[in-house]
């Protein structure tokens, strides 16, 4: 290896320098009292653990995801989180174990093995929140505003909200009465987008030809609301099976019609994005310039089963470091004092008194330049502050 080429990073992780670190952090702050403001607790799941109880209850995807190392002291093997949702399920199902509704949050690196896209960091730091007890059209409500409400305050005004529903899909598929295995490949290819691929699918396996429709006509529900209202319509006629998850996401759209008036919705019940874990209505915001989602969630009610407590979820994560990139929250501009360096226990407790006032104080050594606003300087027997 060359001496220049152990500086490199592996691809897909970086380090982040001053003065983007600052404004991270900062922006790490600003979101953290957020969540707090809207009742949420933080909780702070391993980084690393036992992978089979990192992977209970998630699927492949989450798997492949997943970098996996032996532990030298059990010679099992442990895996790094890739994502904080599965971890905060269990936290809920198991060490918390409440009765009702809980509200949790968190802010931590994950790792992923593989990039889930080429836009994307390895080492992303998952800011969200999830919400557990609460089955109903208010807790999405709740959970897709809180999003709206972190990334507004991340400074980025114009987004697009994408909204779609796993358990659509789903309601088909147990109608069809096809195997997991089917239902695994069929989900991949609408994942992908494989109208055509779809379409050859139905024609041949499925006799029944309302579901045979309704399984074309899910292909193609991307659009508007006004799409979406007519597709529902048709799909519910078809397979009534799927009519309650289709009402469940026109009642969350209307209510966050109303409270984001401005925000453009666009719905995609093919946009089965996300984690194999995801079972009812899953959303995404996007802004202009960037192909992948800012932030993204859904529900997610069966995780906290395999942990002995099917619990109503549902939940949203960003990367901060994503949101801060296309934020502008201004990194609040404290003053820089620079002090001589001095033994002078007056000019020691006046450094300390400015930095507890919110100063940042730097004192200097030896020979060193450093741009300041102010200087400390000793008139008439005081340390006093003296503009640069
Ligand atoms: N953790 C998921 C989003 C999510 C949170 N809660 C439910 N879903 C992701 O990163 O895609």
């Amino acid at each position: 290896m060359m001496r220049a080429d152990r500086w490199l990073l592996p691809d897909g992780i970086e380090e982040v320098l001053p003065p983007e670190a600052r404004q991270i952090e900062v922006l790490r702050r600003h979101l953290l009292d957020l969540l707090d403001h809207w009742g949420y607790d933080m909780v702070i799941p391993p980084a690393l653990e036992y992978l089979d109880s990192l992977l209970t209850g998630t699927g492949k995807d989450l798997d492949l995801r997943t970098f996996k190392v032996t532990d030298q002291l059990s010679g099992r093997m442990m895996g790094l989180s890739a994502d904080t949702t599965p971890q905060v399920a269990r936290i809920d199902a198991h060490s918390l174990a409440p009765e009702g509704v809980s509200r949790l949050a968190y802010c931590r690196t994950v790792f992923h093995a593989k990039a889930p896209s080429l836009l994307a960091s390895r080492t992303p730091t998952q800011i969200g929140a999830e919400l557990y007890g609460e089955a109903g059209v208010a807790a999405d409500v709740e959970i897709i505003s809180l999003m709206v409400a972190m990334i507004n305050k991340a400074g980025i005004k114009q987004i697009h909200l994408d909204l779609g529903h796993v358990g659509v899909f789903r309601a088909l598929a147990d109608k069809a009465g096809i195997s997991a295995e089917q239902q695994a490949e069929l989900f991949a290819l609408l994942k992908l987008k494989c109208a055509s691929d779809l379409d050859a699918w139905a024609d041949r396996e499925l006799n029944d030809p309302s579901l045979c429709e309704a399984f074309k006509l899910l292909t193609r529900l991307q659009g508007d609301r006004k799409l979406l209202d007519e597709s529902i319509a048709r799909l519910a006629q078809l397979v009534p099976e799927t009519s309650a998850e289709l009402q469940h996401i026109q009642q969350v759209t209307d209510q966050l019609a109303m409270r984001f008036p401005r925000t453009p919705f666009y719905f995609d019940l093919t946009e089965l994005r996300g984690y194999d874990y995801h079972t009812g209505l899953v959303f995404a915001a996007y802004v202009p310039g960037y192909g992948d989602a800012i932030a993204q969630g859904g529900r997610y009610d069966e995780t906290g089963a395999v942990f002995g407590r099917a619990r109503p979820a549902t939940g949203f994560s960003a990367d901060l470091k994503v949101l801060s990139r296309f934020g502008s929250v201004a990194a609040d501009t404290k003053q820089t004092v620079v002090a001589p360096g001095n033994d002078d226990p007056q000019l020691w407790a006046k450094v300390q008194q400015l930095r507890e006032q919110g100063y940042r104080v730097l004192v200097q050594l030896n020979a060193e330049t450093i741009p300041a606003d102010q200087t400390l300087q000793l008139l008439d027997g005081q340390w006093q502050l003296v503009e640069a």
